[in-house]
């Protein structure tokens, strides 16, 4: 029986879990796809690096192109990040016949369209579930456990390092410049954790979300993104208060043909289930006409976790192999969509404003957002152990996104608030 020659590029922190899962399950891998798998080479950028796991050193290489170019190689699996020169290569591995399977979200959320659009013309796969959400199978999902429904909302926590980070500061008080050392140490966090911590993985992640989940043609420039840098211990411990969780969410909503695409700090209540999803923990909630609210859970980051996404791409690749059918999964998106404008982006919001501590200030307020046409649910002013009674919170009801912009512009002119301390959207 011939083995599956696979040619992997990266054995950072998820090559090595990928090497650690085909060696340790493949008697069970081999019986399930009918032939041997073998990581025949591997690229890293330093080959005499110390390594997780044990690897014969012929197999090493620091030329991309010597495995690319390799005619034995059957399937390229890509670990090692980064946009420009891997598109490069996988698009030549695509030429040259060969499958992929990729982690690389910030490449598929750029360069997708073009990749897939190559893997059709080659008849060739390529397979990206662990993009999304690390061990979550949310890609598989998406596209075939919802084929038959039509999908309105895909809303979750889909960053790892970002998630890690929240909850820490939430349970322990903990400093968020510390435990995104700790994140990065973990091996969770980008190499670059500015697009952790600036919302831009987590956007990437919800473009080939929503991409997917509404068959439509949605770029990353379609998607607004805000990261967490800027989430103070102060709105944690407020959300608590009146019953909220501050989450870094994904949300993806679809109407007829619109649709809008946005990442940001929430606060959602806490009797969601997305609330309570901690740690490294991802979730993705899948709103369908048909089948109602679903949700998925799981690892979103970490060596084993994503390499288990990986290896069951190779698993689809070989099978897909076996039955002469590979290319036949990249289906192009062929929805038209329209991006929903300021006025038809709706939710309830959270405000915390410095305001000036004197009488006839909340009338003052409450007249801007009558004059935007904002409904407001609720207003606390704090009490001990918060105790300066200059700090008001304020829940609006559902009000568009563009009102809440009025109502943003119309407080920088007026002198009875000091200052705009946090605005978050709310859900749940
Ligand atoms: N970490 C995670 O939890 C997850 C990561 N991903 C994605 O998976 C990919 C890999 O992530 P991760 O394993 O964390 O990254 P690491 O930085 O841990 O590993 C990258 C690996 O690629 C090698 N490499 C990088 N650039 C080059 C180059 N130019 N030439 C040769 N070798 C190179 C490195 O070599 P060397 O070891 O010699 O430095 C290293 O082995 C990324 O696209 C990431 O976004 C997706 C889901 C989860
Ligand atoms: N840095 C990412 C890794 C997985 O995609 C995260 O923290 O989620």
């Amino acid at each position: 029986m011939k083995a599956i020659q696979v040619g992997l590029l990266g054995l950072g922190t998820v090559g090595t879990g990928v090497v650690k899962i085909v060696e340790g399950h493949q008697e069970d891998l081999s019986n399930q796809v009918g032939s041997p798998i073998s990581i025949a080479q591997i690229l890293v950028k330093d080959r005499t690096k110390a390594r997780g796991v044990s690897i014969d050193p012929a197999k090493l290489t620091e030329d991309a192109w010597d495995i690319v170019r390799n005619p034995n190689i059957d399937v390229i699996v890509e670990v090692m990040g980064g946009i420009s020169t891997t598109k490069d290569y996988i698009l030549e591995a695509l030429e040259r016949g060969k499958h992929v399977v990729t982690a690389n979200k910030d490449l598929m959320a750029l360069h997708g369209q073009e990749i897939l659009a190559k893997a059709r013309e080659k008849g060739c796969d390529v397979l990206y579930e662990a993009s999304v959400a690390g061990g979550i199978p949310i890609i598989r999902t998406l596209v075939e456990g919802f084929s038959s429904d039509r999908i309105t909302k895909i809303m979750g926590i889909v960053n790892g390092t970002t998630n890690y980070i929240l909850t820490k500061m939430s349970q322990e008080g903990a400093a968020y410049a510390e435990v995104l050392k700790e994140a990065q140490e973990l091996g969770y966090a980008e190499a670059d954790p500015t697009s952790d911590v600036e919302g831009l993985d987590a956007a990437r992640k919800m473009t080939i979300l929503s991409s997917l989940g509404f068959r439509a043609n949605v770029s990353l420039e379609d998607v607004s993104a805000a990261g967490i840098s800027g989430v103070s211990q102060l709105d944690i411990r407020y959300a608590k208060r009146l019953g909220y969780e501050v989450k870094l969410l994904g949300i993806a909503e679809r109407q007829d043909d619109m649709i809008s695409v946005s990442v940001q700090p929430t606060m959602i209540k806490a009797s969601h289930p997305i609330a309570s999803v901690n740690g490294v923990f991802n979730a993705v909630y899948v709103h369908g006409e048909a089948v109602g609210e679903t949700m998925f859970y799981g690892a979103g980051a970490g060596e084993l976790p994503t390499a288990t996404s990986i290896v069951a791409d190779l698993v689809a690749v070989v099978k897909n192999m076996k039955l002469g059918v590979n290319g036949r999964q990249a289906q192009l998106p062929y929805n038209v969509v329209k991006l929903k404008t300021d006025e038809q982006i709706a939710s309830k919001f959270f405000l915390l404003l410095h305001v000036e501590d004197r009488a006839g200030v909340l009338a003052q307020i409450a007249q801007v957002f009558s004059n935007c046409d904002v409904s407001i649910e609720s207003v606390m002013q704090p009490s001990a152990p918060y105790k300066s009674s200059t700090e008001i919170i304020i829940i609006t009801h559902q009000a568009s996104k563009a009102a809440m912009n009025q109502v943003m512009q119309a407080f920088s002119g007026l002198s009875a608030v000091r200052e705009i301390k946090s605005v978050y959207r709310v859900e749940g």
